[in-house]
Parts: structure tokens; C-alpha cells; sequence
């Protein structure tokens, strides 16, 4: 079994969670609340954005051109057809960039977001890495086991299909590939630690549907 494969058998458990939970099955049905959605997405945007940035602070630590490119084409919020989407969605929705500027990052999105962060800086460019692919394969996986089920609600189908588009399976693939090649470049404690991070961010992907459905906040704020 490759290395990636282990971290998708290991992932399993978790992934359920998040393809079963009742945000996923109610947008799927069309029984989402708007409300949630919106939330979700002004979430994702800080998400999304930080995501982006670290994408090119992993690239500027790894030595192979052919690894870097792989990274940079995921900090790019051109040419993206995630944050095209996102942008239409956004302007359909009429969520304007003041609001996304006073959606402050809820503690689900800020505890993902602080993972992969410290995944890079006080762990390893592979570890970062490992941290990013949940991101990337998990949603690719629910666009395409969802996309064929479809939403009768247009902008969630919209949501969806954006997911099973070859775009984001092809740059999926390419993703666990560089996983995989830096898992067979690092030693067995590395190894470990490439597992935790991916699993970790397996368990803030579900915790974040959860915070959107919940539309927690800070108990402080
Ligand atoms: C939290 C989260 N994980 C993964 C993706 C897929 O890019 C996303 N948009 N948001």
C-alpha cells in the first residue's frame, strides 16, 4: 500500500463524518438554510485566502521546481476556478467584501488555519503539505459522489459541481502525488508526523462544517 493510500484508510472514519453531516445532506437535498450557507462561505473566504498564502510560503521552502509549481499553482486566485466560483457565488449571494472584511475567523476556521501554519513552521514543508490535501481530496471525493445525485437548489449544485470538475480532481491528483513523493523523500518519525497533520485537518474539516451549521462563534464575541 503507498503512503497516501494509508492516509486515506486512516482518513476514512473521519471523512464519513463529514459526508454524512447534516450540512452535506441537507445541501445535497436542497434543505440547507440559506443562512448557513452564507456563513459557511464567508468562513471559507478567510479560509480560502490563508490557504492560498501558504501554498506559496510551503513552495518557497521546497528545493524542486517541479514540487514548487505544484504549490503555486494552488496560491493563485487567478486562473483558479475555485475562487471564480466562489467570487460568482459570492456576488449572487450579495455578500459584499465588507462583510467578508467583519467575518471574523470563527474558532473552527481559525484552529485549521493555525494547524497548517504551524505545521509549516515548527514542523516541515512536507508536514504543510500533508496538512493541505484533506482540503483538496476530501472535496473532490463529496463533488464527485455528489455531483451525479445533484441539489435541486442552483447554487448548490453550483457549490458541488465545482468539486467533481476535472480541474479539481486533476489538481487533487497532482497534490497526493507530491504527498506521496515527499512521504518516500522523509524517515519514519517524518512519516508520523505527515499522518497526524493530514489527520488533523481530516478532523477540522468536519469540526468546520459543523461550525457553519452551528454558525458558532467565540463565546466571547
Ligand atoms: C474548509 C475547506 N476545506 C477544503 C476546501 C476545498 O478547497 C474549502 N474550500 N474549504
Amino acid at each position: 500500500m503507498t503512503f497516501t493510500d494509508e492516509l486515506h484508510e486512516l482518513a476514512r472514519p473521519l471523512w464519513l463524518k463529514s459526508f454524512q453531516h447534516p450540512f452535506i445532506t441537507e445541501l445535497a437535498a436542497g434543505k440547507l438554510p440559506l443562512a448557513k450557507f452564507k456563513f459557511y462561505l464567508k468562513q471559507d473566504n478567510y479560509y480560502l485566502t490563508e490557504f492560498a498564502q501558504l501554498h506559496a510560503k510551503i513552495a518557497s521552502q521546497l528545493s524542486n521546481p517541479i514540487d514548487q509549481q505544484i504549490l503555486l499553482a494552488g496560491a493563485t486566485t487567478e486562473n483558479n476556478d475555485e475562487a471564480l466560483i466562489r467570487t460568482q457565488m459570492l456576488s449572487n449571494l450579495d455578500i459584499t467584501s465588507e462583510q467578508l472584511k467583519q467575518a471574523t475567523p470563527t474558532p473552527a476556521a481559525y484552529n485549521y488555519v493555525t494547524h497548517m501554519y504551524y505545521e509549516l513552521t515548527m514542523g516541515s514543508p512536507a508536514r504543510a503539505t500533508a496538512a493541505l490535501l484533506p482540503c483538496y481530496w476530501l472535496y473532490s471525493e463529496l463533488g464527485t459522489k455528489l455531483t451525479k445525485q445533484g441539489s435541486p437548489v442552483p447554487i448548490y449544485q453550483q457549490f458541488i459541481d465545482g468539486y467533481a470538475d476535472t480541474i479539481f480532481t486533476d489538481s487533487t491528483d497532482q497534490m497526493i502525488a507530491l504527498v506521496e513523493r515527499l512521504a518516500q523523500q522523509s524517515g519514519q518519525s517524518e512519516q508520523t508526523a505527515m499522518k497526524d497533520a493530514f489527520l488533523k485537518s481530516s478532523t477540522f474539516e468536519f469540526q468546520f462544517w459543523q461550525m457553519a451549521y452551528q454558525q458558532k462563534q467565540w463565546s466571547f464575541r
